[in-house]
């Protein structure tokens, strides 16, 4: 099973090595403001699956929004660390 730490040194390798068909690189291309709407629209989804929608859907939809997330991280040069030191 994946953890936060697992995906962002997968991410980090995508970001580096950029490979084909790579949905995060593509995300990455896009920028930060695209990234940015991305965040919004999918903490609104997570929003709306934790009031009408089962944990199951809740959980995906978390999922999501922490790749997002980490995927802004990654195009702004942030680190674990930098996140962590925040916590
Ligand atoms: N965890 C995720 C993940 N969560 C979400 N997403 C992306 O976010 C989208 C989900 O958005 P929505 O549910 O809103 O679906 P959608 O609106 O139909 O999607 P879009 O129209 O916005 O593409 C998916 O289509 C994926 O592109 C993810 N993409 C990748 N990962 C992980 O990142 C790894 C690397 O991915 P690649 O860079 O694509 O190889 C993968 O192995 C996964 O572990």
């Amino acid at each position: 099973m994946k953890t936060f730490d697992s995906l962002f040194a997968e991410l980090s390798d995508k970001a580096r090595t950029r490979p084909a068909g790579s949905g995060t690189v593509a995300e990455l291309d896009a920028g930060v403001h695209a990234i940015g709407k991305k965040i919004v629209e999918e903490a609104a989804e997570v929003w709306m699956a934790a009031e009408h929608e089962t944990d199951e859907a809740a959980a995906e939809e978390i999922s999501q929004l922490l790749y997002h997330l980490q995927v802004l991280m990654l195009a702004k040069g942030l680190t674990l660390e930098d996140v962590y030191a925040h916590l």
